[in-house]
């Protein structure tokens, strides 16, 4: 059974998820030394960032990257790691370490070996994998129409890393794949609004790609929302 964390403000919603994160990432370095979060960009998290880069823990045993990324400049205003470097990478938080997976190539396809490479020091399985979804059930880089969305989701795959095209959405995309999530130690569905609410309760139904996580129970989410 997937967790509910309901809260009535999305400030508060923001600050216990980011206290809970913490614990984690904690628990893991007392664990094995090292911890790992993987994030979603997006206008979800950006409070959620705002207060974990102000919790005290070693970041510097911690290594963050993204749940998908753009395929733009990482400056540019569309580019998750943008996000991750201005509202998390920052205050305590910046002595973290920060792999981001957006490569030299003009075509994600072609960066793909390049930036599946970076991810070696990454401590896994992930400690944690923080997921946004979009109102048309996508979570991740998983478009409801992507053309190879069955290799995105497909349990038995091996890579870490995919490219996918959204089709509905703009960039070209990089993308954790489904077994490389499900093998978190936690997986947080982050959402916020009646909209998504609604969106995530008739996943299966209408099936949707966040489904592959809301409601498979070998790693059951916890769902953390606020209006
Ligand atoms: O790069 C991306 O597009 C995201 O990682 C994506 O999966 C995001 O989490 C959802 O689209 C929700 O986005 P919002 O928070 O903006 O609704």
């Amino acid at each position: 059974m997937s967790e509910l964390h309901h809260f009535s403000e999305r400030s508060a919603l923001d600050s216990a998820l980011a206290a809970h994160i913490a614990g984690r990432l904690a628990a893991d370095i007392r664990r094995r030394g090292s911890a790992s979060l993987a994030v979603s960009g997006g206008s979800t998290p950006a409070g959620m960032f705002a207060a974990l880069s102000r919790q005290q823990l070693a970041w510097e045993q911690v290594w963050i990257t993204l749940v998908d990324e753009r395929w733009v400049d990482p400056d540019s205003p569309d580019s998750n790691e943008k996000l991750v470097r201005e509202q998390l990478l920052q205050n305590a938080a910046a002595a973290a370490n920060f792999i981001g997976l957006k490569g030299s190539a003009t075509e994600a396809a072609a960066g793909l070996a390049e930036v599946s490479a970076r991810l070696d020091p990454l401590p896994l399985p992930l400690t944690c994998a923080v997921l946004g979804m979009g109102g048309d059930g996508h979570t991740a880089s998983w478009f409801p129409r992507a053309s190879n969305l069955a290799e995105l989701l497909d349990p038995q795959g091996e890579a870490l890393l995919a490219c996918s095209d959204p089709v509905t959405a703009p960039h070209q995309r990089i993308t954790f794949t489904l077994p490389a999530i499900l093998a978190a130690g936690e997986i947080i569905i982050h959402i916020t609004g009646e909209e998504k609410r609604a969106v995530l309760a008739e996943a299966s139904d209408k099936g949707y790609p966040i489904a592959a996580i809301s409601e498979q129970q070998d790693n059951p989410a916890s769902i953390w929302w606020a209006p």
